[in-house]
């Protein structure tokens, strides 16, 4: 069984990016394409990293703007069928109702703290309090609008778990495999530590497709998933 990893194919060209999805589609259930790879390929990055490949995409646009705008976005992507699509859930619960009944088969997966910011960021952004306050405040405002997923660290996973019950997807990036360095993400845990957690999918992004071997590094992390027995049926 793939593991709930989206692996995030942060590529500078199209080839890579594919070659990636080609080598951990075998080992994941989810690939995500976000603001690098879209803005410079549009629709192709999708059908390229889709592919031949039996896997879910992640579209991770991070949408934030007037609700028009929004609604806008989200249909002219939702045809791509992606089986999720990113907005900010501090666009507000009109923003995020728009994207919900824009695209209605796709679910839309509101991002609460963005992993890298840490609380003295949040500060100095004016957003007052600690982050899994903000991330519970946010979480509850956007499944009240119609999100059906969430973006959270993995430290605030089980607390939106409580807040927002067990039918809500959490996707959880700011997930790094002991050893590995933390670059510009500053709330983060090991995998097993963000499934045990509750987090329904892990987005991996450079602990994979920076190693030397990205398809054998997708099948280790998820080899440990498995042994951890949570979320296996
Ligand atoms: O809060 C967020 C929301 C999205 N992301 C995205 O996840 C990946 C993480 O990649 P790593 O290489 O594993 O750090 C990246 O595409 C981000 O845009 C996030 O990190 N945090």
């Amino acid at each position: 069984m793939a593991a709930p990893i989206a692996v995030a194919l942060d590529a500078p060209d199209l080839e890579t990016a594919a070659r990636w999805a080609s080598q951990v589609t075998p080992h994941v259930s989810t690939v995500k394409v976000g603001l690098e790879l879209y803005l410079r390929y549009g629709p192709d990055a999708i059908a390229s990293v889709r592919g031949a490949n039996r896997v879910q995409i992640f579209l991770d646009l991070k949408l934030h703007d007037i609700p028009a705008t929004v609604a806008g976005a989200a249909r002219s992507v939702a045809r791509f069928k992606p089986a999720f699509l990113t907005v900010h859930a501090v666009g507000g619960p009109a923003m995020i109702r728009s994207a919900v009944d824009a695209a209605p088969g796709v679910c839309i997966a509101a991002v609460t703290v963005l992993t890298s910011l840490s609380d003295a960021d949040l500060e100095r952004v004016g957003m007052s309090g600690r982050s899994l306050d903000v991330a519970r405040r946010l979480a509850a405002l956007a499944v009240e609008a119609g999100a059906r997923a969430l973006v959270c660290s993995p430290h605030e996973a089980a607390a939106l778990r409580e807040e927002v019950g067990p039918d809500i997807t959490l996707i959880t990036p700011g997930v790094r495999p002991a050893g590995s360095a933390n670059q510009d993400q500053a709330r983060v845990a090991t995998p097993e530590e963000a499934l045990r957690s509750g987090a329904d999918l892990l987005v991996i992004g450079r602990p994979i497709t920076g190693a030397q071997d990205p398809g054998a590094a997708a099948a280790h992390i998820a080899a440990a998933l498995r042994r951890t027995g949570v979320g296996q049926h």
